[in-house]
């Protein structure tokens, strides 16, 4: 039966039991992947004071007057660094009839370890991927505790690309090498209470689907923005459970599984607006996406005989770039 919520999957057995229990997490996960595209995951292993701590950070960075969090303004339309305020980008943009843009204002880094002389990192094949990160002056802990953040969430990723290979029939180290270097992002998104109407169309985040390998989330309790597009075409929300990361997986993921996993639409709507929802809501987001030079193609165990893959092959870096660009330009090239 093909799942038409988004289940929640306790990693713990992944981490700690037998090679039979880990395929049994393995195939739990197989499933939310290919019928849902999202799951909700347990015993991840990531330390709730590190994510308290981050939420502390987020809501300091964006308490800071505008002038001030504009310092740290992303610096250029190809580099996801820094700040970028409310209006700034819309999610929608990248389907084929734009919504207005999105209600939220990001701050977001990337890598934060590239070793500084290696031409991997700084040569021009790597393009903006390992950009520098833009950090502001305050709150002063906000590099330590991102980079700590950034780290320990991109070892969660890790596991769950082991599942992934494990259940999709391939050797649970089948994707390391695609991710050693990856060029993930994260980014502290707030989304502001709302003072007045949106405009017809407008979202916290209008309906999209994410563009990497995976994304893994984490909200705040009683925020019930999240809704994905089920099998049967209905918007369902995410459950928000204390202690859990929303998981979904994005394009690449899609078009690695020849569409035997869904990439699923996903939008974040409005509160009404003289309710108690009505508040500033914080997400912590980490946008996995691997090496720039991964080449995305067709896996083998996704090819049924006779099949052919429906997507040409294409490498991370030239997929994450055509998407985020698009991302936030082409509201601006409309109003122009
Ligand atoms: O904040 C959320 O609930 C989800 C946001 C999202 O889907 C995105 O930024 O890609
Ligand atoms: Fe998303």
């Amino acid at each position: 039966m093909t799942l038409m919520n988004v289940p929640i999957i306790d990693l713990t057995p992944y981490r700690t039991g037998t090679s039979a229990e880990k395929e049994r997490v393995a195939a739990q996960v197989g499933q939310a992947c290919r019928d849902i595209g999202f799951l909700v995951v347990s015993g991840h292993g990531i330390s709730e004071t590190l994510i308290d701590e981050t939420y502390d950070m987020a809501k300091a960075f964006f308490a800071l007057p505008l002038a001030e969090k504009a310092k740290s303004d992303r610096p250029a339309v190809d580099q996801v660094r820094g700040y970028s305020a409310v209006g700034g980008e819309g999610l929608s943009y990248s389907l084929d009839e734009p919504a207005p843009p999105d209600l939220k204002e990001s701050f977001s880094i990337g890598p934060t370890d590239a070793p500084p002389n290696d031409p991997y990192y700084t040569g021009p094949q790597a393009g903006p991927h390992f950009a520098p990160n833009v950090w502001p002056e305050r709150p002063a802990r906000l590099k330590a505790v991102c980079t700590e953040y950034f780290a320990a969430v991109d070892r969660l990723a890790t596991d769950i690309m082991r599942l992934f290979a494990i259940s999709l029939g391939l050797d649970e180290h089948y994707f390391d090498k695609t991710i050693d270097k990856n060029i993930s992002m994260l980014r502290l998104m707030q989304y502001p209470r709302q003072t007045s109407d949106p405009l017809p169309g407008q979202l916290r985040a209008g309906a999209h689907s994410d563009y990497g390998s995976m994304t893994i989330l984490r909200k705040e309790v009683g925020d019930g923005g999240l809704e994905v597009k089920n099998k049967a075409g209905a918007w369902t929300p995410v459950p928000v459970v204390a202690g859990t990361f929303i998981v979904n997986i994005g394009d690449l993921m899609q078009q690695w599984t020849n569409d035997l996993w869904t990439s699923t639409l996903h939008r974040v709507v409005n509160p009404p607006l003289a309710s108690e929802e009505n508040r500033d809501r914080i997400s912590i987001i980490f946008f996995h996406q691997p090496n720039y030079d991964a080449m995305v193609e067709c896996l083998p165990t996704c090819l049924a005989p006779g099949e052919t893959p429906k997507y040409a092959p294409v490498s991370s870096g030239d997929n994450l770039l055509s998407k985020f660009v698009k991302q936030t330009t082409l509201g601006q090239g409309k109003a122009a």
